[in-house]
Formats: C-alpha cells, structure tokens, sequence
C-alpha cells in the first residue's frame, strides 16, 4: 500500500488515534533516535495533552550514542523518556517498569475505592516505519504483530496480553510526520523512515553531504579520503567525485555517478552509527 499524503488522510489518522487514547492509560510514543524532531508529529503534545505517556527513543543501533544521551534528556523535559533496540529488545524491559510507576497512583486509588485490579492498558504511536510493529513483538514475546519495512500497514485491531499486569492494544496509532517541511522530508527520505518521498538523487546526495558536514564531518573525511573538507557543499561533492573517478570525458564531474555512490554507501551504513539531527543549539545552555 502506498502513502497518500493528503491533508484528509492525515486528519483521519490523527482522530483514530483520539478515538483509542480513550481506552488507553499510557501511551508510548516512539521515536527514530537518528532524527528524533523530524520523526516527531507536529502535533503530538497537544494530542497527548493528560495524558500518561512515555517517550521512546528507537532505533538507537542505528544513533550516534552521545547524541542519543542527549535526545534523552531533552526529552525528559516533555516526559519521562527511554531509548531502545526494538530489533534485539535491548531497553524494553524497562518501558513496562516505567509504565507501573506512573500508573501507581491511580492503581492504588482504585484498590482503595475496593474497585478490582485491572491490566495497565497500552499503545503505540508514531509516524511510519519507525518500528511501532517491531517493538509490539518485543513487548509480547510473540510475532502477533506484522512487521514490514512497508509504512501504513494496517492490522486487525485486538489487545495483546503481555505478561501480568499489562496489556497493549495490537493496532499502533500512526501519525505523521511534519512532511510538508522540506528539509523534514529530506531528513525522513534521508534515514529511509518515509520511501514514498522521492527526491532526485543529486539533490538527496547533495543533503546527505550537507548534513553530514554539520554532524560528522570526519567521517567524510575518513570515507572519501579526503585531504581537507571543502565548506562549500556543491564543490565537496565534487571532490567526492573526483576522489571516486566519477569524471566525464573531458574531465567534467559526472553528478549523477558520485550521487549515487554517497546515496548507496550511506544506505548501506558505510558511515557507521549517525544521528542526523543535532541538539537545537540554544538547548541545555542554562
Ligand atoms: N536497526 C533497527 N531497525 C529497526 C528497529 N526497530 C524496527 N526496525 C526496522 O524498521 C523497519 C520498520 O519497522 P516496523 O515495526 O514495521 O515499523 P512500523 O512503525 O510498524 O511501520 P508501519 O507499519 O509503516 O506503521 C523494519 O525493517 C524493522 O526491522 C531498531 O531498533 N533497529
């Protein structure tokens, strides 16, 4: 199934997940530790306004781990924050933990009113392929969920017992990300989280280039082999290209060549881990 990005989509999505919130006692909202403000809808605080909720940051094998920290207590400010490996379970444990803690109040206000104990209920939310599907599996010990690298794929909705004292509804909420922002977009097309945004692939290249020149501008250096890192973008992607023997006849650069040599290198993680959202510069500074 392919993405329809039309406002009407957007807006249908945003009111089921209203409809669920209220069946729900904490949200989850995941998040991709590479692009954590990118991978956030622009709306989720209004919608999660009182609610209980937990930030979780996925993906982290994939993050810089000093960025990751530092996404983590940025977040904190908002709510209480974790950050994951939905593929391995590594940090998931602990999102049941925090979930018991924050119900512990209105749990023992229930045992109080002699009302029976009940399951601590769950959801997910988050934009597509962020890895909502992935972390329900982990979360159940089971392969109830489907998982895809295809985003929006729909699944029957029930609740999935965890173990004791939780359950979580199947269905994860999606929501979408601020496409309509462009460099949102490439950020999103960037770290493989929304395919159906196609850009041209001198353009993405020339972002990929970009970006990685503000948050880790050795490891272009390292990659390319390259004596000195050129500020302007344009003429560093050149360089790439010369270091790489993309040349025409005539000794013109061929763009397209190298273009797609650092969009295929950066998809196959030749980079190694990067977060590819900094921390906002005027954050943590008092
Ligand atoms: N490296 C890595 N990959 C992950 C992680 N979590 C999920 N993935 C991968 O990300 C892709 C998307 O995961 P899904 O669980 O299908 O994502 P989703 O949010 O349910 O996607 P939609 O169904 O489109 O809403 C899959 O290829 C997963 O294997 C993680 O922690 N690390």
């Amino acid at each position: 199934m392919s993405i329809q990005w039309y406002p009407g989509h957007m807006v249908k999505a945003k009111r089921k997940v209203e409809e669920k919130l209220k069946l729900i006692d904490v949200v989850i909202e995941l998040l991709d530790a590479r692009i954590p403000l990118s991978s956030r809808n622009p709306d989720i605080d209004n919608l999660l306004e009182g609610q209980k909720r937990i930030i979780v940051l996925n993906k982290i094998d994939l993050a810089e781990p000093q960025q990751t920290k530092k996404w983590l207590n940025y977040f904190s400010e908002i709510a209480p924050t974790l950050a994951v490996n939905s593929l391995t379970g590594k940090g998931v444990n602990k999102i049941l933990k925090l979930a018991k803690e924050l119900m512990a109040d209105d749990l023992a206000a229930m045992k109080e009113k002699g009302r029976m104990e009940r399951d601590i209920r769950m959801m997910i939310v988050g934009i597509p392929n962020v890895g909502k599907s992935q972390l329900i599996n982990q979360l159940s010990n089971k392969s109830s969920a489907r998982t895809g690298n295809r985003p929006g794929v729909t699944r029957g909705e029930q609740w999935v017992k965890l173990r004791k004292g939780f359950e979580l509804l199947d269905t994860p909420g999606i929501l979408w990300p601020k496409f309509e922002d462009e460099e949102v977009g490439f950020k999103l097309a960037i770290a493989g989280a929304i395919r159906e945004i196609i850009f041209d692939s001198e353009l993405l290249a020339y972002k990929i280039v970009e970006i990685l020149q503000e948050v880790a501008p050795e490891k272009l250096e390292e990659r390319f082999n390259l004596e000195y890192l050129n500020s302007d973008t344009y003429e560093l992607v050149a360089d790439i290209g010369r270091r790489r023997g993309c040349l025409q006849s005539g000794g013109r650069i061929d763009r397209e060549r190298v273009s797609d040599i650092i969009i295929r290198e950066f998809r196959e993680g030749k980079f190694g881990r990067l977060t590819l959202e900094v921390m906002p510069k005027d954050w943590g500074s008092n």
